[in-house]
């Protein structure tokens, strides 16, 4: 699998500009760019992408999508004066010209088709294109909504064209409706298009009909156009993270993109003056995180909105280190969905029902209980720290954003530790390790009798068990040091490593550790009261296990298709885990062979967006072991 993180950027981009004055587009300014790339550059993430050109898009690509008369007139703008500029602007909905803006927009274009190469060729595993004007609201014969060129739909088409792709999942985040992609694909089951935006019953722009959630897609494109509108703003990570849960992600692993292109609009974020959400950047850590598990990670951002200019150069940030690789930061506050949220998600599943096999047996009702599911679960682990209870209004008091993402992001961007997985390295799994994955030591036995005899005697009976701890303690703490982010031990009995994991973990001060067991084996029972939360995805029911209010099991089955447990783990774990909010995450996966080796590299992957990705596995089969170890060099 390909490596390394494309930035294209170029400043000539930034010379587009509004010459006269205009309320509605004065907010597309250039300084969206350069403020940006500075952000990154004060973050030290410039150096460690792979730099990529801009270059013009060409006619002929930009005919891929728009008509030849669209292309006339915006050429035909690059020697008018202010005064013809103005009329022609005034032909569009909310777009202006500038005699450099032909010039930017093909730019645009270009540098959007570079990163579709630089990641198809596997010249980089993923990327991003910093860009203006922006393209999602741009059609066949008009620009509009800031937009002259549609970036990511050429993109599409070209990816099509060039490496003959038949899956295109385009991801569009941003606060308002791309209806330029909608109207470029509805027809077209290869490109699955969803977005999400602020609508507020057709009240927000661009106020249409076709943006509401029973725009599915026309004829063989039914069920390719998913549209989420949020009907309130307000809006917060916990809706967004429901939203990919129990709408995008579903769908988007049924679909199994070959290629996944993200309009990527910060406008959605805190603090924005058109979005009036409450977002905070590092939800767009965890958006582009799970976006990682499609594709083989070949994933291409293309810069739309964001008008908020300290909000959006941080959430790019939070885009840019995610797609670097780098840990997850941890996501607080709130984590059940609002009510508008849920009617929403619930109305775009109803309406896609009857094109998805993950939605044919699932009642909606399912969503209703889960998010109240996941209050219950909050109340019952309610000894969360006390995050600071940063209120944010909605109004327009600019001054305490700035003031929330100073206290909230100074220290979300730590230094990374410098190995991100640890193992043990059992006879010949080194060609498993990818370059920067530590091998550790193991503990040596008299180590091992001390830590543990000491405190888990009575789990322990048998001395080769206690040897096998000793990887596992090993890891642990390196760990719980923070010196590296998760690791991977094998051994012979999955469940009671696990047990003494978490004993250890405890004693050592995480206050809410996640464990999730998979497969059947013998649970033992938690003893530390509220410290944990389990979750057990066994096949059948445990014997007299008492199920306790931190203690979920989940009895599951795989069945044909294994779209079972995309949902199961998508539409339950997942949102249950993050509800949870833990600070370190076990994984104890037993030897019966139900759960398929994708899915388990499936979960280990998305649970890396918990606990600032702290996540030690033990894992009982060595197949498994080696698979999952190459995994977390994702
Ligand atoms: N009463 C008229 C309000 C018009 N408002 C136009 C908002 C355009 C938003 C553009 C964008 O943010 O979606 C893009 F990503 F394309 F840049
Ligand atoms: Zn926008």
């Amino acid at each position: 699998m390909a490596s390394g993180t494309a930035l294209i950027y170029d400043e000539k981009m930034a010379t587009h500009k509004l010459l006269w004055s205009d309320p509605i587009c004065d907010i597309e300014v250039p300084e969206r760019l350069s403020s940006s790339y500075e952000q990154l550059k004060s973050y030290h993430l410039v150096e460690r992408c792979v730099p990529v050109p801009a270059r013009e898009g060409s006619e002929e690509e930009i005919l891929l999508v728009h008509s030849l008369e669209h292309l006339e007139v915006a050429k035909s703008t690059q020697t008018m004066n202010e005064e013809e500029l103005k009329r022609v602007s005034e032909n569009y909905d909310a777009f202006f010209f500038h005699p450099s803006t032909y010039h930017c927009a093909r730019l645009a274009v270009g540098a959007t088709l570079q990163l579709v190469d630089a990641v198809m060729s596997g010249e980089v595993r993923n990327g991003m294109a910093l860009v203006r004007p922006p393209g999602h609201h741009s059609q066949r014969n008009a620009a509009n909504g800031f937009c002259l060129f549609n970036n990511v739909a050429i993109a599409a088409e070209y990816a099509k064209l060039k490496y003959g792709l038949q899956r295109i999942l385009i991801v569009d985040w941003d606060v308002h409706h791309g209806q330029g992609i909608q109207y470029i694909f509805e027809e077209d089951p290869s490109v699955l298009y969803f977005s999400w935006h602020r609508y507020e019953h057709q009240e927000f722009w661009p106020s249409l009909k076709e943006s509401d959630y029973d725009a599915v897609g026309l004829g063989k494109g039914k069920g390719f156009n998913i549209n989420l509108p949020w009907n309130k703003v307000g809006m917060g990570n916990s809706d967004y993270l429901a939203a990919f849960f129990h709408v995008l992600l579903p769908m988007a692993f049924e679909f199994d993109p070959e290629l996944v292109i993200v309009s990527s609009g910060y406008d959605s974020g805190i603090g924005d003056p058109e979005g009036q959400m409450n977002a905070t950047p590092e939800v767009f850590a965890h958006l582009t995180h799970f976006l990682m598990q499609l594709a083989n990670g070949k994933l291409c951002v293309i810069l739309e909105g964001g008008y908020h200019l300290k909000s959006l150069g941080e959430s790019v940030c939070m885009t840019v280190k995610t797609l670097l690789g780098d840990p997850v930061p941890q996501i607080t506050g709130e984590m059940a969905p609002c009510l508008s949220a849920v009617e929403s998600i619930q109305n775009v599943r109803a309406a896609h029902k009857p094109y998805w096999k993950w939605l044919a047996y699932e009642d909606t009702s399912f969503l209703q209980n889960l998010s109240t599911k996941s209050h219950l679960l909050k109340k019952a682990n309610s000894n969360t720290s006390t995050e600071h209870e940063t209120k944010i209004t909605n109004n327009n008091n600019t001054v305490k954003v700035e003031r929330f993402l100073e206290l909230h992001m100074k220290n979300i961007l730590f230094p990374v530790p410098p190995i991100k997985t640890a193992t043990i390295g059992s006879e010949g799994s080194e060609h498993f390790l990818s370059e920067h994955v530590q091998l550790v030591k193991e503990m040596d036995k008299t180590e091992i009798k001390s830590l543990v005899s000491g405190f888990y005697a009575d789990l322990v009976e048998e001395d080769k068990i206690l040897l096998s701890l000793g990887s596992m303690l090993a890891i642990l703490d390196k760990i719980l040091k923070k010196e590296v982010c998760n690791g991977i031990a094998a051994s012979p009995t999955a469940a009671l490593s696990a047990a003494v994991a978490l004993r250890h973990s405890v004693r050592f001060g995480f206050q809410r550790v996640l464990c999730v067991f998979v497969g059947d084996m013998q649970i033992t029972p938690n003893t530390e009261d509220g410290k944990m939360l389990i979750i057990n995805i066994c096949e059948k029911e445990q014997p007299g296990k008492t199920s306790c209010k931190h203690c979920i099991s989940l009895n599951w089955k795989e069945d044909a298709e294994g779209n079972d447990f995309f949902s199961a783990v998508l539409g339950f774990i997942l949102p249950v885990a993050y509800s949870y909010q833990p600070n370190l995450t076990v994984i104890a996966v037993g030897p019966n062979r139900s759960l398929g080796i994708s899915g388990i590299s499936l979960l280990v992957a998305l649970l890396q967006g918990l606990a600032e990705s702290r996540i030690v596995a033990v894992i009982e089969h060595p197949v498994v072991l080696s698979t999952t170890v190459s995994l977390c060099d994702l």
